[in-house]
């Protein structure tokens, strides 16, 4: 499975999700399509995790008629399927690592989609050969053997996306890719994203943060409350009125070089 016929990476149509008693989407459709990158902006419990989860496999939506999700045209999937070709960096990702496995391990275990990796797993030599060569790209060679506990928060996540890219997987979803990040790791690390964008991957950013959207990303949808409030071009939606409705208070934006930055006031 490589890129569907007609292009579409995902395609979400009716989803009716709820965690717990809560209904975080109620008939949500959203579609995903090769070399359209793609920024998911929205606040605090606008759904953006709840997305992140339904992608991975650990939340279900409710089984009606209507409702489908198709993965790279296929209606039915697997999410080992999907984690090979859908590379995902998530905080929640981040948080279950063990202090101890190393930034090696960290690269590889994106080979069986596990957290850290098993005595029983075992890797031949071209998949070590690959993680050295993910390391090397990433400018990451001396995390190689450091553990992840004494790992910086930005190095952790360099190495999860070495994870993430072991199968060289046609799309990325990135979850708040730099927050955390001082100003040096979060242009750093964006530039490598840019780097993969700019070689075909295809990327879902989904985050609370304006200035993390690169200039490569010309489609943003705005996500509140589970409910898609404008969904099209960077420059049509990052509006200072769709923000300050976004997020519930006045926002004034400004660009440099297709970033944003968001300032309060109007
Ligand atoms: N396990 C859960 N049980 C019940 N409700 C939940 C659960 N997890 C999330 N929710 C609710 O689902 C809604 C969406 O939450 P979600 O975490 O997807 O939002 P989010 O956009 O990722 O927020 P944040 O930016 O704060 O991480 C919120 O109303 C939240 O309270």
């Amino acid at each position: 499975m490589s890129f569907a016929d007609d292009g579409i990476i995902l395609d979400i149509r009716n989803a009716t999700v709820y965690r717990g008693d809560t209904c975080v989407f109620d008939d949500l459709s959203f579609s995903l399509e090769e070399d359209h990158h793609t920024a998911i902006l929205g606040p605090n419990g606008a759904g953006k995790s709840t997305i992140l989860k339904l992608l991975a496999g650990e939340v279900h939506p409710v089984a009606d008629d209507r409702m489908s999700i198709r993965v790279f045209g296929e209606a039915q999937w697997s999410v080992w399927d999907v984690r090979k070709r859908l590379g995902m960096v998530s905080h929640d990702l981040q948080h279950r690592y063990l202090d101890e496995v190393t930034g090696m391990k960290v690269v590889l275990s994106g080979f069986y989609a596990s957290i850290g990796i098993y005595e029983r797993q075992d890797f031949n030599y071209g998949q070590l050969a690959r993680a050295d060569e993910i390391l090397a790209d990433l400018g990451a060679q001396g995390l190689r053997d450091k553990p992840f506990g004494q790992m910086s928060t930005g190095e952790q996540r360099r190495c999860l996306l070495g994870r993430a890219l072991v199968h060289d997987p046609p799309a990325l979803v990135l979850d708040e890719p730099t927050s955390g990040l001082d100003l040096t790791a979060t242009f750093h690390y964006l530039d490598l994203i840019r780097q993969h964008m700019q070689h075909g991957k295809t990327v879902l950013l989904v985050t609370h943060h304006i200035h993390e959207i690169p200039p490569e990303i010309k489609r943003v949808v705005l996500l509140k409350r589970g409910k898609i409030l404008q969904d099209g071009e960077k420059r049509d939606v990052l509006t200072n009125a769709n923000l300050s409705e976004l997020f519930d208070c006045p926002v004034t934006l400004a660009q440099a070089n297709g970033w944003y930055q968001a300032f309060p006031g109007r």
